[in-house]
């Protein structure tokens, strides 16, 4: 446990090491538990599709608080039938009708973040990409899903609290509590009481009161009798109006699928469950996507020839100012980018994780309850056995025939895998592929003298580079 706190030389290149000397299947122990590291895309597979009944829960640690129990667990910490009945409730969200309506925020966002570059570049400065990339995606995570109501870009007061839990993470509390599970619960209790100490407790009372406010409003607007439209604005309204058709109750009493502990079960979500999923989309949607344009920008401007491809696709494709859903499955060549790029960067493989919730056997190993099974995600998608000899190359065509023979081998997860794949995938990719195309519709994406090369890829939760400094030179001058 102690080699995987290290900020500068991450967790996943620790198990790298590991996995070329114990080979794809092998044990080691986290504080108190029990973790498999494995890199066979069958194994995994098996895990996390095939025998997903098994293996319904995440590796978790006790600061998360008890999935079965907690008034605010979210889509990431739950499981079994809390897990289905959050999944249900929250996967309207990303709707192709709810996607269409975020677009034009996205888009309200894209503009302003042009005008900020436009800025930043003047002069031929070089400019660090990851900045504006997380002012970015904060920006429009904050307008869908915590009230905000126009573009704080560069004045964003919920950046610097987001950015600290993924830059510090509470280390030390980590660290304790898996040694120490007891501690997990008193610490969970103290920062619950001391906000200011805690950036994510800090956070979940600011959403708390952004809920409050919009309940309160649809109260007078009731009492006043002013009509509403019954559209929602964003994710606050679509969780608030979220129902299921399906009766966990029944569900629950048809089988044992993580019989879990919910005392009052309704189809629709309470208070604090919506105050706990929006904190999630908040956490997950704004490191992940800004991370992702990033290493896909990195590889652009370092691969010319690809950059090139790509803007040709763009002209052809997205020649109207205005972009649209239509034109954005007409992107295809970027698609395959940002896929190769996740696969040379998979900046979320902390997650891809199970844990075994039933004791079986996966591909000749037996697993006891209560096991973690953790991807070695960094030695899959370079293992040349799944990519061919080529694996070392950034190479987009490697996606022209589809990627169903990657993901179904088990191979390629940047997203996950089987029933808990990123609820928020399509939404990233929407928000990545509009932004791509206003800026390379005008920029060429360069390197410079400052440009970090290898990039030095640092982080505890997800992983980031250090910097992502280039320079965007206009178009017009080609
Ligand atoms: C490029 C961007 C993103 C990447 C690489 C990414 C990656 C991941 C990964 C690896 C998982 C775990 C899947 C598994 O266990 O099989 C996950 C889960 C999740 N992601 Fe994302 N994500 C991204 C963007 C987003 C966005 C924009 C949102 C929401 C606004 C989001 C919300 C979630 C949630 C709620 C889960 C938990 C799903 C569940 O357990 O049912 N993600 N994501």
């Amino acid at each position: 446990m102690h080699r995987f706190q290290d900020y500068d030389y991450p967790f996943w290149r620790v198990m790298m090491d590991w996995t070329k000397e114990y080979g794809p299947i092998y044990g080691i122990t986290e504080g108190v538990e029990k973790t498999l590291v494995v890199s066979d895309p069958e194994f995994v597979h098996e895990v996390f599709v095939t025998q997903f009944d098994n293996f319904y829960g995440r590796k978790l640690n006790p600061l998360q608080g008890d999935p079965n129990k907690n008034k605010r667990a979210h889509l990431v910490s739950t499981q079994g039938h809390r897990w289905e009945r959050l999944r249900t409730l929250s996967s309207p969200t990303f709707s192709n009708k709810n996607l269409k309506k975020i677009m034009k925020t996205v888009d309200d966002s894209v503009a302003e973040l042009m005008r900020h570059l436009e800025k930043g570049c003047a002069g031929g400065k070089t400019v660090d990409m990851l900045e504006y990339y997380q002012e970015f995606t904060i920006d429009i995570i904050g307008k869908i899903a915590m009230g905000q109501t126009q573009s704080l870009m560069f004045e964003n007061p919920m950046l610097p609290k987001v950015k600290s839990i993924f830059v510090d993470g509470r280390k030390h509390a980590f660290f304790a509590s898996a040694m120490f599970p007891f501690l997990g619960a008193m610490l969970r209790q103290i920062f619950s009481m001391f906000p200011s100490i805690q950036p994510a407790s800090d956070i979940m009372n600011i959403i708390e009161k952004a809920v409050k406010a919009r309940i309160d409003q649809r109260k007078t607007d009731e009492k006043l009798g002013i009509e509403v439209s019954g559209e929602p604005q964003d994710f606050i309204d679509l969780f608030l109006d979220a129902r299921a058709d399906v009766d966990f109750f029944e569900q629950e009493a048809k089988d044992d699928f993580g019989k879990t502990q919910i005392t009052k079960v309704d189809k629709h979500l309470t208070f604090d469950e919506t105050v706990g999923q929006l904190f999630v989309f908040l956490l997950a949607g704004y490191d992940t996507t800004a991370l992702s344009l990033s290493y896909s920008s990195f590889l652009l401007a370092t691969h010319p020839e690809v950059q090139r491809k790509c803007q040709e696709e763009v002209d052809r494709e997205c020649s109207d100012p205005e972009v649209t859903f239509d034109h954005l499955s007409k992107l295809k060549y970027m698609d395959w980018v940002i896929k190769e790029a996740l696969r040379f960067y998979p900046l979320a493989s902390i997650v891809h994780n199970r844990k075994c919730m039933k004791a079986t056997t996966v591909c000749g190993v037996e697993i006891e309850e209560g096991t973690n099974v953790q991807v070695d995600t960094w030695t899959m998608h370079k293992d040349p056995n799944i990519w061919g000899d080529d694996v070392n190359e950034f190479k987009p065509e490697r996606w022209e025939s589809g990627d169903e023979q990657f993901i179904q081998k088990g191979g390629y997860l940047p997203f996950g895998m089987g029933p808990r794949i990123c609820i928020g995938m399509r939404l990233a990719l929407m928000e990545e592929k509009m932004l791509l195309t206003q800026i390379l519709k005008k920029y060429t994406f360069e390197t410079t003298s400052e440009t970090v090369i290898p990039l030095k890829l640092v982080g505890r939760s997800t992983t980031a580079p250090s910097s992502v400094n280039l320079k965007l030179r206009p178009r017009h001058s080609d």
